[in-house]
């Protein structure tokens, strides 16, 4: 029978990780400033996490935009897993598609065959990172290899001494050394240091031709200010530190595996591993996306080329077959989405606000990064439902229609809308909105009670204005006219005087939209009717003054649908 809750004392089967002793630790005051050196491991860690394993085209298609996103360091695969891998790499390495500033890597368990065949895989490449690793934590040590500490160092030392072997055996290469004391997170600091200084000592390297040391939290299983101290720790205890790259490789059991990186990164690491969006073993590893990204709102120049996000996640999701998830940090779909109203409405002032900024920095509530700087358009910032406010809807309708509403009319609009996605219970799209808005206000649609056929303004003798045109009543033409100050008060009378509607004016705004030749004109009203009551008009047209006349017609006929209800 499957449980029926959690257990009452999880500590009887899971302890706590234990701190790390280094009261003087550094890296909570230091920052980021400079971007690490990246290394991909989508074509290793990531290809051996998915269902079907790329095959060589993916792998190309792959290899092809690392490259172009600017990442320098990639490792290609794991070439004694068999031929497809071993023949992908030499295929690659052959094929003359790596650029002279990147350098491919591949791994290896620490096994004299697997080893060799690595360094075979690579015959004819410029230069090349062999990385070799072994487990060195107590439960693999005693689990996997059934080893004493000395008789896992050995494996380490075995293999690094087949490395050096292999690389003065093929001298037309420029022959890199990584290690990597796998489980080194849950390892004891001092034996993964012991270890690794072990391997130094093999491998010989200096600062000009120093080894990469890979520092894995293979399986995420602590806070991420634990693994920082366990950087700092290492950084700090390496015996000829300058020799040493200092890299991190962090996995995101806990969902911290960017957050560990950073603050590895803070304690001293000099280069980051992991996937585009964060592919890789399990939950994955980090996602080199979200700290290059993180780092450009700091900022800083990360160094690598997000600016069309969308078709990194194409290429990233057709090779690995899995899609990248709708709320993945910076990529996802609806990353800048809002649908809320009050997430909308700060967005919606953050963008006004942007336009009468003098300066460049980027302050737009909720949105942490400009959608534009990784290609998106501002289209689908908001979105609306039944969660979305008028801040939201009349967005929506400036985006599409370029209809600015006056805010009062926003909240009178926004009713209309609320209840219709209440009733639909799904998103409403711009159409929709759109055509609320057409019934509500009785714009551009042809069967409403009182139409505008025709009309024309004259002055009066007196300087007053008349009004004198053809409005048709529920299709029915009739020949109207009336005087008032200005064109505006000469339709309102026109409307009291031939059908009874008797409105005042409260408010009046207009604007253009668009530009040029093909620009319209929007002109609202709002008005107050004899008995009380607040109706508004809208009216759209290529003439600025007949906008406002359609725009009083528009109210009119708002008047007449109240009036009629209340019949
Ligand atoms: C944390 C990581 O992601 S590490 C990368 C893991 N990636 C992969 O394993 C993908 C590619 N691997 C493969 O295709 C296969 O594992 C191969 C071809 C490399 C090797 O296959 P096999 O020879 O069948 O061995 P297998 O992988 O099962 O390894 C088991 C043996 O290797 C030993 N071993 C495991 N890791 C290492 C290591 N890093 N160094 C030395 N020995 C190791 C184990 O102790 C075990 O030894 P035993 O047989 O004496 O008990
Ligand atoms: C081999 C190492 C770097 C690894 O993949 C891990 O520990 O997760």
């Amino acid at each position: 029978m499957p449980r029926t809750s959690l257990m009452p004392d999880p500590s009887r089967k899971y302890r706590p990780f234990p701190p790390i002793d280094l009261p003087d630790r550094q890296w909570p005051s230091r920052r980021i400033t400079t971007p690490p050196r990246w290394l991909s491991t989508d074509l290793r860690d990531g290809n051996q996490a998915i269902v079907d394993p790329m095959d060589a085209v993916k792998k190309n298609r792959f290899f092809d935009l690392l490259v172009e996103i600017g990442v320098k360091e990639i490792e290609v695969g794991f070439p004694s897993a068999g031929t497809t891998e071993f023949d992908f790499i030499q295929g690659l390495v052959r094929s003359g598609r790596i650029p002279e500033d990147v350098t491919v890597q591949v791994l290896t368990q620490s096994r004299e065959d697997l080893i060799r065949t690595s360094f075979a895989s690579l015959e004819g490449a410029r230069s090349a990172i062999v990385h070799l690793y072994n487990a060195v934590s107590p439960a693999w040590r005693d689990i996997v290899f059934g080893m004493s500490r000395e008789q896992v160092r050995q494996i380490a030392i075995d293999g690094a001494r087949i490395m050096r072997e292999e690389a003065e055996a093929r001298s037309g290469t420029d022959w890199n050394f990584q290690y990597s004391p796998e489980t080194f997170s849950t390892a004891e600091l001092d034996f993964s240091i012991e270890v690794c200084a072990s391997v130094m000592e093999v491998l010989k390297p200096t600062s000009e031709k120093p080894i990469i040391l890979n520092l894995p939290a293979t399986v995420e299983a602590a806070t991420p200010n634990i693994y920082a101290d366990q950087i700092e720790y290492f950084c700090r205890n390496l015996p000829d530190r300058d020799a040493a790259v200092v890299s991190l490789h962090t996995h995101n059991d806990r969902g911290t595996g960017v957050a560990a990186a950073e603050l590895g990164l803070m304690a001293g690491a000099d280069r980051i591993e992991g996937c585009l969006f964060g592919n890789g073993e399990r939950t994955g590893n980090c996602c080199l996306v979200t700290v290059a990204l993180n780092m450009y709102t700091q900022g800083i120049d990360p160094g690598l080329n997000f600016s069309d996000i969308d078709r990194v996640i194409e290429i990233v999701e057709y090779c690995n077959q899995l899609p990248v998830h709708q709320r993945h940090p910076y990529g996802g779909e609806l990353v800048y989405t809002a649908f809320s109203g009050s997430h909308q409405d700060a967005i919606k002032k953050g963008f006004a606000a942007r336009e009468r900024q003098n300066d460049d920095a980027w302050r737009i509530p909720y949105l942490p990064i400009d959608p534009a700087d990784l290609g998106r358009t501002y289209e689908a910032v908001i979105r609306v439902n039944s969660q979305s406010g008028k801040g939201g809807f009349a967005w929506v309708l400036e985006q599409d229609q370029g209809l600015k509403l006056p805010k009062r009319m926003q909240a009178d609009f926004s009713r209309q809308v609320q209840a219709l996605a209440d009733q639909a219970g799904r998103e409403l799209n711009a159409a929709d909105i759109w055509d609320v808005f057409r019934r509500t206000y009785y714009v551009q649609t042809s069967d409403k009670h009182f139409q505008l056929v025709e009309y024309e303004e004259s002055r009066a003798g007196d300087g007053t204005r008349i009004f004198s045109g053809t409005i048709a009543v529920d299709g029915k033409e009739q020949s109207v006219s009336g005087r008032g100050n200005g064109l505006i008060s000469s339709v309102i009378a026109t409307l009291r005087d031939s059908f009874g509607v008797a409105i005042e004016v409260q408010d009046y705004s207009e604007h253009a939209i668009g530009k040029g030749t093909d620009a319209q004109a929007a002109a609202y009203l709002e008005c107050t009717m004899d008995g009380g009551g607040t109706v508004w008009g809208c009216g759209i047209d290529e003439d600025v003054a007949t906008a406002s006349v359609r725009a009083v017609l528009s109210a009119a006929n708002a008047a007449a649908a109240l009036s009629k209800d209340a019949c």
